[in-house]
């Protein structure tokens, strides 16, 4: 039987640099899991693909994927909905590959009440002002809408204990590396579980 993947959440507020930091661990070698790609209703920025960056969808067409319970989690964010396509995520975890999920706070807290074995990780800004200007620098958002997300981070910041880490995106190669050390670390934990497991039902003769 195929061991189930490990499912990773990697949350952090906007601008963080989660996106950047998936990807540098995908260039780096560490290609050990799937990326999920989200849904979203927001309008498509120059140079995203739909499909790849997201799936570019009406906002009757997310709702009746909500009412079709087709989404593992989904939020509002800023004035549109992003959410996690269930489908792929169980396909990926049932076929033994892992799975990052790179999403706001609220989305996380769901997978966190269905999927409690996930691991949670909340990559933080050195501080609220690199915050601001790594959005800014980005460049894909207006001065309103920038704020808006600012705003959010203040609070998406405060729930940073209801996640298994913390990691800060100070560098993002010493954030892949302390990434990849908790995704390493987490499944020998778990290695070490089934070891014991298997033991304890060895014992009692019921494993064949
Ligand atoms: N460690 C870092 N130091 C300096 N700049 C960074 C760092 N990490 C990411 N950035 C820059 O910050 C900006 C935001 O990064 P990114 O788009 O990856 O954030 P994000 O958390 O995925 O945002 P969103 O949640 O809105 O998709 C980008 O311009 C990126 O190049
Ligand atoms: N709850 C979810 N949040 C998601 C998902 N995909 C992305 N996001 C988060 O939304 C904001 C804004 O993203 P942007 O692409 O407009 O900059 C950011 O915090 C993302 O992490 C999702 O599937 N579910």
């Amino acid at each position: 039987m195929t061991e189930r993947g490990m499912l990773i959440v990697l949350s952090g507020p906007s601008g963080v640099g989660k996106g950047t930091v998936r990807q540098a661990m995908m260039n780096s070698g560490y290609r050990d899991f799937k990326y999920s790609v989200s849904m979203t209703t927001r309008k498509m920025r120059p140079g995203e693909v739909d499909g790849v960056d997201y799936y570019f969808r009406t906002k009757d067409q997310f709702e009746q994927e909500i009412a079709n319970g087709g989404m593992l989690e989904y939020a509002q964010y800023v004035d549109n909905y992003y959410g996690t396509p269930l489908k792929y995520v169980n396909q990926t975890l049932d076929s033994g590959r892992d799975v990052l999920l790179e999403i706001e706070v609220k989305g996380a807290m769901q997978v966190r009440a269905k999927c409690p074995d996930a691991v949670f990780i909340f990559l933080t800004p050195p501080d609220i002002p690199e915050l601001k200007h790594r959005l800014v620098g980005r460049g894909t958002d207006d001065e309103t809408t920038i704020m808006k997300r600012v705003r959010k981070a203040a609070d998406e910041l405060k729930m940073m204990s209801n996640y298994d880490y913390a990691v800060v995106n100070d560098k993002v190669p010493l954030a892949v590396e302390r990434i990849e050390e908790i995704i390493k670390s987490e499944h020998l934990r778990v290695a070490r579980v089934m070891d014991r497991y298997m033991a304890m039902l060895a014992d009692t003769g019921l494993a064949d």
